[in-house]
């Protein structure tokens, strides 16, 4: 079996030690990027705490900030009761202090959406990867796949995406990157064919070749767009057919810059499909980075994981989500 990246405590499926392909030097040089790329966000927080009082003013400031950063309303009020909580309990007397209660809350708040992507209890495990335009799915399938086949697993792309020759040519290119890889890697497409039928012959071709993973590309779509939507339903019912115990996985893909509305794209992708995960991308060099904090909130109606954030268009630029890392990125 094949856990990505690395294993945490919040494992299900049992499975052999990881392939970790992110060692801890690794890890760090990304968790530069991801401070780089958040501290358009955090700049604006972090400066509330360089003054010398806790007053009325700072919360104030602080409330703008969170909004600012896209937070939300509802995830910014849930942030300043915590934090004020935490200051009376704690009898902070400076800033400084304040902030580092801000991490502590922000790392509680998102901590359920810190989970990990198993593979392996099905074979093929399939993955349905969704998103809107642009969002970022095929650079993250790219890079998953990459991660997949650094750890052994052979690997299926399917090109759900028949009507844009340049996003069939776009996941070759992965594809073909990945080759040079431990694991295999092959894809299934078709010019112009049914979406959902190029999705049955995948699975059914993953099941007879006994490959481990099946990664299915769908075209990008907007919530709006109730054909589409209707279309990526019966790709799912239609890879069903093929293994009826598939799609093991579901996910989101939302680029990071999205702010508010990916909480809407959440919803109805979710009620389209029944989500089982999140993938965050361009995570590097946006203001918008509290909108974690707004799906950590409505998370705790529907708890949706957040796999992996993407920070960059290299192959590498895909980590696993750590709460408190991101709290710190943030506030740094
Ligand atoms: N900076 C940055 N760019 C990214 C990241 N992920 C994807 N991109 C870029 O975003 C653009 C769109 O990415 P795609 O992977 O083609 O998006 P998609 O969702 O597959 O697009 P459609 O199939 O057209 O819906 C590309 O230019 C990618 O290089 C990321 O984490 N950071």
């Amino acid at each position: 079996m094949f856990s990505i990246f690395r294993s945490k405590s919040t494992t299900e499926v049992p499975q052999q030690p990881a392939n970790p392909v992110s060692p801890p030097q690794a890890r760090e040089g990304w968790l530069g990027k991801l401070r780089a790329g958040l501290r358009k966000t955090g700049s604006g927080i972090a400066t509330v705490f360089t003054g010398t009082r806790i007053d009325d003013a700072l919360y104030e400031q602080l409330e703008e900030a969170l909004l600012m950063a896209d937070a939300g309303v509802k995830a910014t009020q849930y942030l300043l009761d915590d934090l004020k909580h935490r200051v009376k309990e704690s009898k902070a007397t400076d800033p400084a202090a304040v902030k580092a209660l801000l991490v502590d809350a922000l790392t509680e708040l998102l901590a359920p959406l810190e989970q990990t992507l198993n593979v392996g209890a099905h074979k093929p495990t399939v993955i349905m990867v969704a998103g809107v335009n642009g969002a970022g799915k095929t650079t993250s399938i790219g890079k998953l796949t990459h991660h997949l086949a650094e750890a052994g697993a052979s690997v299926l792309l399917a090109a759900a995406d028949t009507f844009r020759a340049a996003a069939r040519e776009q996941l070759m290119v992965w594809a073909d990157r990945n080759r040079q890889g431990t694991g295999s890697v092959d894809i299934v497409h078709q010019a112009g064919g049914d979406p959902a039928s190029v999705c049955f012959d995948a699975v059914s071709a993953g099941k007879a070749r006994g490959k481990d993973v099946v990664l299915v590309d769908t075209a990008g779509r907007l919530p709006t767009q109730l054909h589409l939507m209707e279309e990526i339903k019966k790709i799912k019912r239609v890879v069903q057919k093929a293994d009826e115990t598939a799609p093991h996985e579901v996910l989101l893909v939302i680029d990071g810059n999205t702010g508010q509305n990916a909480l809407t794209q959440v919803k109805a992708f979710d009620e389209a499909l029944g989500l089982t995960g999140l993938i965050v991308t361009k995570l590097d060099g946006t203001a918008k980075g509290g909108v974690l904090a707004a799906i950590a909130l409505l998370s705790r109606e529907r708890p949706l994981p957040v796999y992996f954030i993407g920070v960059g268009e290299q192959l590498d630029e895909l980590e696993t989500f750590e709460a408190r890392e991101f709290a710190q990125a943030l506030l740094s």
